[in-house]
């Protein structure tokens, strides 16, 4: 019998978070044991990274599947800590078929800076990179939200935003969170996200340097 539909979805899948794993862990976003990455497939299951594990050294064996409630499918695996994160993001909109969390020094840092409930990026040709932006000629507020080791109090926080976070969010003290169509696109904006993030970090050690 040949591979049916079924598995080589599942094949893609998991072959696509060990691909962003490896990514991620290249550009420094995922220290230690830190981040956690999904795929929502055609079918509507949803294949995400078990929980703990590094993830530059994932194999397929480490992607588990979960419910579209976050459940695992298989009594006996652990997934990421964070599934709830994942779940609510497909939950909201039908289009999304990836979603990745790292924790990169930008993300971590510029959010422990700043107080305000949205960081403002504004005037960067980077930000066509997110749905809907066609100039540099504007802004995008990514919501920071408080750190909550309860993630389905976090989750909660995040909801109201659902729909309106066209660059991802930040997670106070923690990381980011973005998502995209399929991986390529999350990857890109997590990129884009990444690069300004670092831009702002950037410019408030100028201005810190300035005295
Ligand atoms: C280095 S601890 C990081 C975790 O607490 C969590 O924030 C994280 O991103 C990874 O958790 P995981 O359960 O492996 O998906
Ligand atoms: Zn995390």
């Amino acid at each position: 019998m040949g591979m049916s539909d079924h598995d080589s979805a599942w094949t893609q899948a998991a072959r696509d978070i060990v691909r962003a794993g490896r990514r991620m862990d290249q550009r420094g976003w995922v220290p230690a044991t830190a981040g956690n990455i999904s795929r929502r497939l055609p079918d509507g299951r949803i294949a995400i990274t078990r929980s703990g594990g590094h993830k530059g050294f994932l194999d397929e064996s480490d992607v588990i599947e979960v419910t579209p409630d976050g459940t695992p499918a298989l009594t006996g695996t652990r997934a990421s800590a964070e599934t709830l994160l994942h779940t609510q993001l497909y939950a909201h909109d039908p289009m999304i078929g990836a979603v990745v969390h790292g924790h990169s020094v930008a993300s971590t840092v510029l959010s422990m800076m700043r107080r305000a409930p949205f960081l403002r990026l504004e005037g960067y040709e980077v930000l066509k990179v997110f749905e809907g932006q066609t100039t540099h000629e504007t802004s995008v507020d990514v919501p920071l939200f408080d750190n909550d080791q309860d993630i389905a109090r976090l989750a909660g926080v995040v909801a109201p935003h659902l729909g309106n976070m066209p660059a991802g969010y930040v997670i106070r003290g923690h990381g980011v969170y973005v998502w995209g169509k399929d991986m390529d696109t999350a990857l890109a904006r997590q990129e884009g996200l990444e690069f300004l993030l670092s831009c702002e970090l950037a410019k408030a050690g100028v201005n810190e340097g300035k005295g």
